[in-house]
């Protein structure tokens, strides 16, 4: 039986889509550096564009003083900022619909509530990265924000694709290895944000030594400060060398934390007969290891560190997509007379 879509599909895939960019645009405007590009928040200068005439800029200058106009860094804040609004509005009309349809027919319904939520909660935060002045905590949390928003809205996607999930049982062991090695790769995001907004990319420059030794002299308790509040303008970092090898060194013992979870994830779908998803699996960690690597050694190029960004958008949506086969969220009916009733378990019907 060939399966069907729900209603709200397409747009839960262009929405999806949409997040991938915003996502990319956010990491485009970190890594030029023009986070600070329009210093208030919705507008720039209190424009709706970034300031272009002589009134403009000398309004900007009057207001914002410390903050001379640099008009391709407010353009790069300001792309970004309205890619996020049209996702926002995106995910409030599929919100909209949800409510309409009130849930009937197994249509999803918290997960569109949800995600409404989510994206009026990073559009605080995108506030807040600005007026904190790129305060690393509310950094790492818009990013950690953007990446939900869009596992979130590629797991709506799937949920609307009517496409079935394999029938066969699934073990609970291989569902709890897949869970596990989703909150890692979670857990190294997270990791990967705080090196991208302490700066510490390029603390270390060797690899796999560090400064040229296998442990260098390092700073975990400054680097893993969670509250701490150097200031006032966090563009390029603040904390000293020692602090940003701990951090740079931490992302890298999680990578190979990742990286042999995620192979022992691979030889299991593979023992399992999902050799489609191992190989998904494996190509998205060796693309995202290969990029990690090239990005200390070629000390951080911008095509590279946005392919970084990307590979980890990648790898968490191929970790959503196996979680998701290996569950059985709603109750299904086939062909074969056979209906799945709860998670992964079949029982035969009439
Ligand atoms: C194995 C899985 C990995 C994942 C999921 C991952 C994920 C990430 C993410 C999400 C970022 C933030 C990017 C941004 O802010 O735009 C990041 C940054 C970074 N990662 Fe990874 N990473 C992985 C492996 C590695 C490896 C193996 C290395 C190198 C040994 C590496 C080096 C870096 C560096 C240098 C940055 C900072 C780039 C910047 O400042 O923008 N990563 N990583």
């Amino acid at each position: 039986m060939a399966p069907t879509t729900r209603p709200g599909y397409r747009l839960a895939l262009c929405a999806t889509a949409l997040a991938l960019l915003v996502v990319m645009l956010g990491a485009y405007t970190r890594l030029t550096h023009a986070g600070l590009g329009c210093p208030d928040w919705p507008g720039c200068y209190g424009f709706i564009g970034v300031p272009q005439n002589e009134a403009q800029l000398a309004h900007a200058e009057r207001h914002f003083p410390e903050a001379p106009v640099e008009a391709q860094k407010g353009w790069n804040e300001m792309v970004h900022r309205y890619f996020a609004g049209s996702l926002g509005l995106l995910i409030a009309v599929l919100a909209a619909q949800a409510i309409r349809r009130g849930g009937r027919d197994g249509q999803p319904l918290k997960l569109p509530l949800a995600l409404l939520a989510l994206v009026l909660v990073q559009a605080a935060f995108g506030m807040w990265t600005v007026t904190l002045k790129l305060w690393p905590q509310v950094v790492s949390a818009h990013l950690l924000g953007g990446f939900a928003t869009l596992s979130l809205l590629f797991l709506l996607s799937l949920r609307l694709s009517g496409a079935l999930p394999p029938l066969a049982g699934v073990l609970p062991q291989l569902r709890a290895l897949a869970a596990l090695a989703l909150v890692v790769v979670i857990g190294q995001i997270a990791l990967g944000g705080w090196v991208s907004s302490n700066y510490a990319a390029v603390a270390c420059v060797d690899l796999p030594t560090c400064h040229g030794e296998w442990w260098p002299a390092t700073d975990f308790a400054n680097g893993f400060h969670l509250t701490q509040h150097i200031g006032p303008n966090y563009l390029g970092g603040q904390l000293d060398s020692e602090a940003r090898t701990a951090i740079h060194l931490s992302h890298r013992l999680g990578a190979v934390l990742v990286s042999l979870l995620l192979l022992v994830l691979a030889v299991q779908l593979l023992r399992h007969g999902r050799s489609r998803l191992a190989g998904l699996l494996l190509l998205a960690l060796l693309a995202q290891v290969s990029l990690g690597v090239a990005n200390v050694l070629l000390h951080l190029p911008l095509a590279v560190a946005l392919a970084h960004n990307l590979g980890g958008a990648a790898l968490l949506l191929v970790l959503v997509l196996i979680n998701y086969r290996l569950r059985v969220p709603v109750a299904l009916k086939v062909d074969s007379g056979l209906r799945l009733v709860a998670r992964g378990s079949l029982r035969r019907v009439g």
